[in-house]
């Protein structure tokens, strides 16, 4: 799905109880770029993600896609309009298979697409023929993250970081305009974190929007055009990986330093709509 101008979001602000998560927090992800969203443990990254893809409403603030205000959108809304995302930590999937997971996403994304055709008959004949695709787009997907030799194996019980993988290839049968990733890359041995570099700048060669938040700004440095810095919910540095990196030293020993100890009472993220 091709984006225009891809993603902007401006002063957005997060409270649980008296603790600002977000505090005011900007950026843009323009098509056709990666970028990093860093920041150390308890920065608010997944909270900001979780306000751009609609799974939580912000105090104050705004996210637009292509230039559309979509901040009252919910959350399957917005995944409609392109935007699609990994978690840190994916959903504990039962006994299902990774290749499973893999096809049940390329089946909903077929279901979603319009099947034009002359008659209700037509319509219903390219639709099962478009789940019938799902198989082969879920395999396709699953070669191009790299966990073809997984797609057999319990999704439960694979290392999480190739759980995230194919929660990637899930969110990649959507064919969204803009993609975020949450920590994709912690936990990969350095063979599969060098191979999803290369498919990120892929992804963005082909004109999508990527956001990768990440906690160790070493791992993003090489793959992101810009980075955005957060440190208490502040974007505190914005602008190119090695300009970024020559003003941060104070907030990478920031990084070192445990999360922040206040956590007042859970605050569910919104059902989606
Ligand atoms: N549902 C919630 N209810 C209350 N406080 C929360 C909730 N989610 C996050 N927080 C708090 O908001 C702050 C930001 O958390 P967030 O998870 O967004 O940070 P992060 O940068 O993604 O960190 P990490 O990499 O550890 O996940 C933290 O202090 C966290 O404890």
């Amino acid at each position: 799905m091709p984006s225009a101008e891809g993603l902007r979001v401006t002063g957005v602000t997060v409270r649980f109880g008296g603790l600002t998560a977000v505090d005011g927090a900007g950026l843009t992800a323009p098509p056709g770029t990666v970028t990093g969203l860093v920041g150390p443990d308890g920065a608010g990254k997944t909270t900001l993600c979780d306000v751009i893809t609609g799974l939580r409403r912000p105090a104050e603030g705004a996210v637009l896609l292509d230039g559309r205000d979509v901040t009252g959108d919910g959350a399957r809304t917005r995944a409609r309009h392109g935007i699609a995302r990994t978690f840190q930590r994916p959903g504990t999937p039962g006994r299902a298979t990774v290749g499973d997971g893999v096809r049940a996403a390329a089946a909903r994304a077929e279901r979603a697409r319009p099947h034009p055709g002359r008659s209700a008959r037509d319509r219903w004949r390219r639709r099962r023929e478009a789940l019938r695709d799902a198989d082969r787009r879920a395999a396709e997907l699953l070669a191009r993250v790299g966990i073809a030799d997984y797609a057999e194996r319990s999704a439960g019980a694979v290392p999480p970081g190739v759980a995230r993988l194919a929660e990637l290839a899930g969110a990649l049968a959507a064919e969204p305009a803009v993609l975020l990733l949450d920590e994709p890359l912690a936990g990969l041995p350095v063979r599969r974190s060098r191979a999803l570099e290369v498919l990120l700048r892929d992804l963005a060669a082909e004109g999508l929007a990527v956001l990768v938040a990440e906690n160790d700004l070493e791992r993003v440095m090489g793959v992101c055009d810009t980075l955005h810095v957060l440190d208490a919910g502040k974007v505190v540095a914005a602008g190119p990986p090695a300009e970024v990196r020559a003003g941060v030293t104070t907030c990478r020993s920031t990084a070192a330093a445990p999360p922040p100890a206040r956590r007042p009472v859970e605050v569910p993220l919104r059902t989606p709509r």
